[in-house]
């Protein structure tokens, strides 16, 4: 049996000459919650949905829960907890009700009066579905993903549009389920959520992994470079990216003898970070030399 709850080797997906993914490995231990962070059309979905056995894949090894998603039947799918995003169920039956109607499909479900508590829904228990509010409405779609007590949950951005008040009461719900075993995978262009939630995570971007690893040891690992700007005699401003910003501060002292015009030095944010390992600076795109 695979010891990893998702193993992912070398997958490939095109859209026509779109490489939608192009050559992504992922490893996710069991019990862990592990995001998929990239921008707009880094393939996130695409790959998420793949896991899901919803999408073919044209290359690559996946292995879910044991099993080829592919190929998959039943049992497997009710291990496996999928967040729909669709307004699928009737907008005239409540909350419990749905939750209910949800459970029966499942051989071992969970309460359904637990699962609504999970995610905060008591008081609007019996609220129709279509009085309720984007964020609950997303709430009682990720009840509806758990009340089958799935092993693995994946979520394709579950907070999208969330206010922050509605994100961080999300995030506890996660954090709950994380609490009691279940792996989750997530995918989020939130930096913020990613850091809030994973214990490890990749950052995608262009249907490749450009960043692996945890959220501290990324923050660490290419957060370490400075930048440190100056200002030249003849006016001009001047920059340059170093780990060893102590060093160039000495060598411009040393130049200028004494006081540097305009020095100034900027470790960047985690936030930074992001944006130029997903070529979203405005500087060169990372590729994968930045490893
Ligand atoms: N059904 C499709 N047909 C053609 N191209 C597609 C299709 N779905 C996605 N793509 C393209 O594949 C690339 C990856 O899309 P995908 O939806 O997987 O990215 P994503 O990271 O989930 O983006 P977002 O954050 O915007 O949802 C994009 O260039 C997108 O335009």
């Amino acid at each position: 049996m695979n010891q990893l709850a998702v193993d992912v080797r070398g997958l490939r997906k095109r859209y026509g000459p779109v490489p939608a993914v192009d050559g992504i490995d992922l490893a996710v231990r069991h019990g862990e919650v592990f995001g998929v962070l990239g921008p707009n059309g880094a393939g996130k979905s695409t790959t998420v949905e793949i896991l899901q056995g919803h999408r073919s894949r044209d290359e690559g090894e996946v292995s879910v829960l044991g099993a080829d998603p592919a190929t998959a039947g039943r049992a497997w799918r009710a291990r496996v907890g999928i967040v729909w995003q669709d307004e699928s169920a009737p907008a005239e039956l409540t909350v419990r009700e749905t939750v209910r109607h949800f459970a029966r499909y499942y051989a071992r479900p969970r309460s359904p009066e637990d699962v609504i508590a999970m995610v905060g829904l008591q008081e609007k228990a019996d609220s129709r579905l279509k009085a309720l509010s984007g964020g609950q409405r997303r709430r009682l779609d990720v009840a509806l993903g758990i009340v089958g007590d799935p092993g693995l949950l994946l979520l394709d951005e579950p907070t999208t549009g969330f206010d922050p008040a509605a994100r961080h009461r999300f995030w506890d719900v996660i954090r709950g389920l994380a609490d009691e075993g279940t792996t989750v995978v997530l995918t989020t262009h939130y930096l913020q959520e990613a850091e809030a939630l994973a214990d490890r995570l990749v950052v995608i971007a262009r249907g490749r992994v450009v960043a692996e690893g945890e959220p501290a040891a990324l923050r660490r690992r290419y957060g370490e470079e400075a930048t440190v700007g100056w200002t030249e005699p003849d006016g001009r401003t001047r920059e340059f990216r170093t780990k060893t910003p102590t060093r160039t501060v000495a060598e411009l002292m040393s130049r200028f003898d004494g006081e540097v015009p305009g020095l100034r030095i900027v470790r960047p944010s985690l936030e930074d970070v992001y944006l130029r390992l997903t070529g979203q600076d405005g500087g060169p795109a990372a590729q994968e030399g930045e490893r």
